[in-house]
């Protein structure tokens, strides 16, 4: 029985901490995540990612603050088969066929997805006979897709699931989960791919040292993020007071080349030339990898 009703997000953090130790792995997260929503959480290696999903899972207790699914606590939602999850630790089973193994777990769940329903949104409609020991690495990160999608769940979770994909077998991939999402079903993915999540993904959540940098489209992660690259060479002119030109949030030297990035290209370009720097002077839109890089940018980097 569901008592949950039925406006309640998909996915509520509210305050969410958790810590290991010293380490605040997750550090007050609060996100609402519609039914329907796809959302990636875009962060780098340790940005705590994985500890937001095992929250959301129920599989750790949140140290203070609160995690709920469909208004309820996750583990209800787990166990109705409400939710199907991809871990980043899911190993195979060796010699059951793809069928055997996703009919078992099938079988687990109150109201499960036709098991032929399953193979074909994974995209293995053909490979149901195959001992899952002998398939391809892509070909078993469908499997587990479709373990996932046997309880017919209402959010899929997917922890970094193209990780060690090839470009077909990612492409493959997301062209099966974007069939599950427009089921109206509702998506979180973790990654650090920027052009997946900009991609797969209605929204953008980055996450870095446990807590949220910027939530929103990839195109508004960009514009948060800020404006425009201009390059130019040094040779000559040095790199004294670039930080102090008009526009410019950020200088970044590499060899004889500066990186500045600014809020107002045009006033930083003519500034530039003011001092004689235009040699090989080039002027970008920062693309969703600089924007990502300026979130996340840790204080020890310029
Ligand atoms: N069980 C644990 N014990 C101790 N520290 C942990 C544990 N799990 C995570 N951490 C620490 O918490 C922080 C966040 O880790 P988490 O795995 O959530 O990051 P992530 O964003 O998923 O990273 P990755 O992209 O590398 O998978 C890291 O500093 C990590 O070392």
């Amino acid at each position: 029985m569901t008592t949950t009703i039925a406006s309640e997000p998909a996915v509520r953090f509210s305050g969410a901490v958790k810590a290991f130790g010293g380490v605040r792995a997750v550090d007050g997260i609060d996100l609402e995540i519609r039914r329907g929503e796809a959302v990636a959480l875009l962060g780098r290696n340790g940005a705590g990612k994985s500890t937001a999903i095992g929250l959301l899972l129920g599989l750790d207790a949140p140290d203070a603050g609160e995690v709920r699914l469909f208004g309820g606590p996750p583990e209800r939602a787990v166990r109705q088969g409400r939710v199907g999850a991809m871990l980043q630790d899911g190993r195979p089973v060796p010699r059951v066929t793809v069928r055997e193994l996703v009919t078992f777990v099938a079988r687990t769940y109150p109201a499960p997805m036709p098991v032929d329903e399953a193979l074909e949104l994974a995209g293995l409609t053909g490979l149901g006979r195959r001992r899952i020991d002998r398939i391809s690495g892509g070909q078993a990160q469908r499997v587990r897709f479709a373990v996932a999608l046997a309880g017919n769940p209402e959010l899929l979770v997917l922890d970094e699931p193209t990780a060690a994909l090839d470009v077909e077998a990612r492409r493959a991939f997301w062209d099966s989960m974007r069939g599950y999402a427009r089921r109206g079903n509702t998506v979180l993915f973790s990654t650090h791919y920027l052009e997946e999540a900009d991609e797969n993904a209605d929204r953008i959540v980055v996450i870095d040292r446990g807590r949220i940098a910027a939530d929103g489209s990839g195109e508004r992660i960009k514009s948060a993020a800020g404006g425009n690259l201009v390059s130019v060479d040094l040779a000559g002119t040095g790199s004294v007071g670039l930080r102090l030109l008009p526009g410019v949030t950020s200088v970044e030297i590499r060899g004889d080349r500066a990186r500045l990035r600014t809020s107002d290209s045009d006033a930083t370009v003519i500034a530039l030339a003011e001092r004689g720097a235009v040699r090989g002077l080039e002027v970008t839109a920062a693309s969703l990898e600089d924007a990502f890089l300026t979130l996340t940018r840790t204080k020890e980097t310029i």
